[in-house]
């Protein structure tokens, strides 16, 4: 995989991300979970609104890496759980290719698994998830992004 598999850019604000999360919690609402097992590092945020919306208070993690920016290296488990998911609810941002979400659900075949976002080639490995994003589509979170200035557009052209 490169950084040329990706065409476009999906920004996704605070804001946004807060409503999708809360949008996606009225869509489990319905369920009761023994808690929250989040895939680091971009489940956390996800995690901890859901957490709050559903009054869930034990979370735990698996901690796993398979991305440096665009580029996707090997995949590597720092931190695993000791149980099979079952009873559990599985949080991460988002799926891709479906490298980070197979290996995780190998490790949890029984939790409930939800993304906020996801990409068509790893849409059937996720349970649930709130907005389809198109594949060669990079989605910017708020976390990556900071505020910088912005010249004057007259500057920019006229100079
Ligand atoms: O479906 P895939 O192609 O496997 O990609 C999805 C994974 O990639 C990102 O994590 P990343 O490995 O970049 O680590 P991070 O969460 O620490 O940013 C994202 O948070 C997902 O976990
Ligand atoms: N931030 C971000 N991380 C990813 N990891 C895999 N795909 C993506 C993506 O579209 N955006
Ligand atoms: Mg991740």
């Amino acid at each position: 995989m490169s950084t040329h598999r990706y065409h476009q850019h999906f920004t996704v604000s605070w804001d946004q991300l807060h409503r999708d999360v809360r949008e996606l919690c009225h869509r489990l609402i319905e369920r009761d979970f023994k808690g929250i097992v989040a895939i680091t590092r971009g489940g956390l945020i996800p995690a901890a609104l859901i957490a709050r919306e559903l009054n869930v208070r034990l979370i735990d993690t698996v901690c796993i890496k398979s991305y440096d920016h665009m580029g996707q290296g090997g995949l590597e488990v720092m931190k695993g759980v000791d149980h099979d998911g079952d009873g559990w609810l599985l949080v991460d941002d988002l799926v891709d290719t479906g490298k980070t979400a197979r290996k995780v659900r190998e490790m949890l075949p029984r939790a409930h698994f939800v993304t906020v976002y996801a990409k068509p080639e790893g849409r059937p490995l996720v349970d649930q998830y709130l907005t389809e994003v198109a594949q060669d589509c990079w989605i910017q979170f708020p976390w990556d992004m900071g505020i910088a200035y912005v010249e004057p557009l007259v500057d920019q052209v006229k100079r």
